[in-house]
């Protein structure tokens, strides 16, 4: 066998520990299931090539055929399903009908959706187990195992994941050692693909031309950093609207995404701050500085240092909020408890993250105590780094949970720098809100009906009292993404009372 000779005959001994422990899952799984009952699921990207390659090492090596050659196996029993949609690229069919030719596989092509399509192949075949080229960090990928049974609401079936702790790296790392064909959009700066909809060449691979000419790309296997993968990817949805329906191809339409309002909330973890012995700054600069980029704000709480506590309140605002920034508790010390906290609410473990391990490692050099560092271990599968030259350490995203290491102002105001130049994959900047005061000694109770009555004629307004104190004016703020909006509810207000009692601040 080609492959398990390639590499094992490599020096690079992190690609033998990978390939090692995926074919020992797939032969777990052939022990379990009997050859009829297992599938793959291949759709002509790079990590479904991979794991192509590994089933037909792991048949073979199961089959204690190690002597057969790649060109030689003519005949590679498994079932394989290929989910064909319209909006793929012609280069993925054509690579993935190549390959099917190629290895000898039993294509089955499915143009329905993922769900119906499973159901109707569950009939007509006693399938029970599928092998999947998912990997940590996918959004896929959240909460699964090697081993993970098919989610409720899906048919019943067990997602056999082999490749589940592979990098980027490890991917072609494998592909390039074994030599095999991959699709042609890889070489073509395309580093992870989806539908014709959503993915575009990644930037990083771009090779500039002052000469105006069309763009150039360097392949995918020379993408340095794996946590860009995705860069060519457009955002399907904000985390906010995963829950809510989204059209057939999963896209949103891009006219909704940029009306639609965001909201962020911010949660500070600190039993200093509950005991009052220190003063949170960094919720309210929040505030601002999300309204400065159009947000809206929900909350803002505090919590204790207490993993249950955490999570409750994560839990509890994750899924009404685009974004959640928590901050406090993140770092060694006992109490810092944020991301274990994250992780619960998430329903994931905490895992070692490798990349995350070097950063600290760099940061903290001889202090820094390897596996056991408990700083390295990030709630698994649902984290992405948001690297920045900006940062020696990156920040840490947990699905729409942002966890900020700033301890004051000046730091969270980097932190906050480095968050809006990832406008794309974190932060959507909107249409910022425009706002005017009045300030005035009516009473409260003689303002009261012409105020509410406003709010009903303006609802697209935030009108907002406040006083300083009983006995000085009333502060009334009108907010709103529309100045004439805001002008046309202020006159409308002057008009009801005398001149003179309204003053602008
Ligand atoms: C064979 C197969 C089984 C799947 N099983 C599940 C599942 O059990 N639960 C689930 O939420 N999604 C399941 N999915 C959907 C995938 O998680 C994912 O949404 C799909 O591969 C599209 O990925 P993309 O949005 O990156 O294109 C399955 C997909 C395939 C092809
Ligand atoms: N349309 C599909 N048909 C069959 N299997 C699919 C399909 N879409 C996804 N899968 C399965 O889900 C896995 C993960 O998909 P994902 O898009 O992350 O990886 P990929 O397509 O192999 O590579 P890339 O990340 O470069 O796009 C695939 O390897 C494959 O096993
Ligand atoms: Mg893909």
């Amino acid at each position: 066998m080609e492959v398990d000779q390639a590499i094992r005959g490599s020096d690079d001994m992190r690609l033998k520990t990978k390939y090692n422990n995926a074919i020992y899952v797939i032969q777990r799984a052939l022990a379990l299931y009997s050859i009829e009952e297992v599938a793959l699921s291949f759709n002509g990207g790079k990590d479904s090539t991979v794991l192509l390659h590994l089933l037909r090492a792991g048949y073979f090596l199961h089959k204690g055929e190690q002597s057969c050659s790649n060109g030689g196996l003519t005949s590679f029993p498994l079932r394989t399903i290929y989910f064909e949609s319209p909006s793929a690229f012609p280069e993925i069919n054509t690579f993935t009908y190549d390959a099917a030719s190629r290895y000898g596989l039993q294509l089955d092509i499915i143009r329905s959706d993922f769900k119906s399509g499973l159901e109707n192949l569950f009939k007509a075949n006693p399938i029970r187990a599928i092998f999947l080229g998912v990997r940590i960090g996918d959004p896929t990928a959240v909460g699964q195992e090697q081993f993970s049974p098919s989610s409720p609401g899906w048919p019943p079936f067990m997602r056999v994941n082999p490749i589940l702790d592979w990098s980027y790296r490890d991917v072609w790392a494998f592909l390039l050692t074994c030599k095999v064909q991959y699709c042609s959009l890889y070489d073509q700066g395309y580093t992870s693909i989806g539908s014709i909809h959503d993915t575009t060449p990644n930037s990083l691979l771009c090779i500039s031309d002052s000469s105006g000419h069309k763009e150039k790309f360097k392949p995918a296997y020379l993408l340095s950093d794996g946590r860009s993968e995705r860069a060519g990817r457009v955002k399907k949805c904000s985390p906010i609207s995963q829950s809510s329906p989204v059209a057939e191809d999963g896209l949103d339409d891009p006219e909704s995404q940029v009306k639609r309002m965001r909201t962020g909330s911010a949660i500070a973890v600190g039993d200093e701050i509950l005991s009052g012995a220190v003063q949170d700054e960094l919720g309210p600069l929040l505030c601002r500085k999300l309204r400065s980029i159009g947000w809206s704000v929900s909350q803002t709480t505090v919590v204790r240092n207490d993993i249950d506590s955490v999570a409750e309140e994560v839990e509890r605002q994750k899924s009404s909020n685009d974004l959640i920034f928590i901050y406090g508790g993140v770092g060694p010390l006992h109490s810092d408890v944020t991301s274990a906290g994250v992780a619960k609410a998430f329903g994931v473990r905490l895992a070692p993250d490798e990349e995350f391990e070097e950063y600290l490692r760099h940061v903290i050099g001889k202090h820094f105590t390897g596996d056991r560092n408990e700083m390295a271990l990030l709630p698994e599968g649902i984290t992405e780094l948001l690297h920045h030259e900006n940062l020696s350490v990156p920040l840490i995203k947990c699905q729409n949970v942002v966890l900020l290491t700033a301890t004051n102002p000046t730091e969270l105001e980097k932190e906050w720098e480095c968050l809006v130049d990832f406008t794309k994959s974190v932060l959507t900047l909107m249409e910022p809100y425009e706002s005017k005061s009045l300030t005035t000694h009516l009473s409260d109770v003689e303002i009261a009906q012409s105020l509410s009555k406003l709010c009903m004629q303006y609802p697209d307004l935030n009108i907002v009292c406040h006083r300083k104190s009983r006995a000085g004016p009333l502060v009334i703020s009108f907010e709103g993404k529309e100045e004439a909006r805001i002008e046309s509810a202020a006159e409308a207000l002057r008009k009801k009372f005398q001149d003179g009692v309204f003053s602008e601040t």
